[in-house]
C-alpha cells in the first residue's frame, strides 16, 4: 500500500465534511473518485496534502508508508507536499503563474525540493516536458503559459508535479476545464505516467465515463462517506450501493 486512508474525519465550523472515509492507493494504479458535487472527494485530496481550509479539524489516519500525515509537523509535511505527493488541479489556468516561463516554474520547484544547480535543473526540466509530450521541449521551456493551449497547460501543470519524482499523484478533476478532444489525451498520458513511473493516482471526478476510461480501482462517495469501492468493472457494471447504481443510471446512454 502506497498510501492508507483510514477513518479520515473533517470537520469545519463544527459541520462534520468527512464522516470516516476510507481510501487506499496503490503503486502503478488509478483509482478514481467519484460522486455527486459536495461528496468530499476534494476535501479528501486537500487532507492528504494537508491544505485543508483554516481551522479545519482532522482525524484519522493517512498513512504513507510508516508516516501518518496528519499527525507530521509542519517542516516535514512542507517536504511531502511536492515531494512525495503531489497534485494536479482542475484549472492549469490557475495552478500556472502567468508571469513565469515555462522552464522557471519546473526549476524553482526543483530546485527547492531536490537541490539541484540552475544546469541540472534546466535539463531535467526539458526531460520532464518531453515525458509530457510538450513538442519541442527545449524552446518550450522559455515560453510562458498563455502562449499554448489549455491542454498544453495541463501537460504543463502534469511535468511540474511530477518534477521531484512523487510517490502519490492526486489529480483532482484534471480534465474537467479541457474541450472534450484534448481531454482523452490527458487521461491517456495520466494512465501512461501510472505506468511508467509506478505512481500511485487518485483521480477525483464526478464524470463516470472518464472513471471508466482509465480507473483500475473506483470508490464512490456520498455524504462524506466512500460508500462503495472495488474493481472498476464491478463497481460499474454490478454497483451493490443503491446510491451508484443511481449515479450510473441519471448518465445519458449506456452505462460504461
Ligand atoms: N473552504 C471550505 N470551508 C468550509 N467548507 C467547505 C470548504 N470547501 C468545501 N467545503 C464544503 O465541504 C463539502 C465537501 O466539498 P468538496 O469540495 O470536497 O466536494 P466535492 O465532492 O469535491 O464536490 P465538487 O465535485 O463540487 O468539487 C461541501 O459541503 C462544501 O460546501
Amino acid at each position: 500500500m502506497t498510501l492508507a486512508i483510514s477513518d479520515l474525519k473533517v470537520s469545519v465550523g463544527g459541520r462534520e465534511i468527512l464522516r470516516g472515509v476510507d481510501l487506499d492507493l496503490r503503486a502503478g494504479r488509478v483509482h478514481g473518485l467519484a460522486g455527486e458535487s459536495g461528496s468530499g472527494k476534494t476535501m479528501t485530496g486537500l487532507a492528504v496534502l494537508g491544505l485543508l481550509p483554516h481551522g479545519a479539524r482532522a482525524s484519522g489516519r493517512i498513512l504513507l508508508g510508516e508516516r501518518d500525515l496528519l499527525t507530521l509537523p509542519a517542516k516535514d509535511l512542507n517536504a511531502v507536499r511536492g515531494g512525495e505527493v503531489a497534485m494536479v488541479f482542475q484549472d492549469p489556468a490557475t495552478s500556472l503563474h502567468p508571469m513565469l516561463s515555462v522552464g522557471r516554474q519546473l526549476t524553482e520547484h526543483m530546485r527547492h525540493h531536490l537541490g539541484l544547480d540552475k544546469k541540472q535543473a534546466r535539463a531535467r526540466a526539458v526531460d520532464l516536458l518531453g515525458q509530457v509530450r510538450i513538442p519541442g521541449p527545449e524552446a518550450a521551456i522559455d515560453r510562458y503559459p498563455h502562449q499554448f493551449s489549455g491542454g498544453m497547460r495541463q501537460r504543463i501543470a502534469i511535468a511540474i508535479a511530477l518534477a521531484c519524482s512523487p510517490k502519490v499523484l492526486i489529480a483532482d478533476e484534471p480534465t474537467t476545464a479541457l474541450d472534450v478532444t484534448v481531454q482523452a489525451g490527458i487521461l491517456r498520458l495520466l494512465r501512461g505516467l501510472c505506468d511508467d513511473l509506478g505512481l500511485a493516482v487518485l483521480l477525483v471526478t464526478h464524470d463516470l465515463g472518464v472513471m471508466s476510461a482509465v480507473a483500475d480501482e473506483v470508490s464512490v462517495m456520498k455524504d462524506g462517506l466512500v460508500v462503495e469501492t472495488g474493481p472498476r468493472g464491478t463497481v460499474l457494471r454490478d454497483p451493490s450501493h443503491p446510491y451508484t447504481r443511481a449515479l450510473l443510471d441519471s448518465l445519458p446512454g449506456e452505462t460504461p
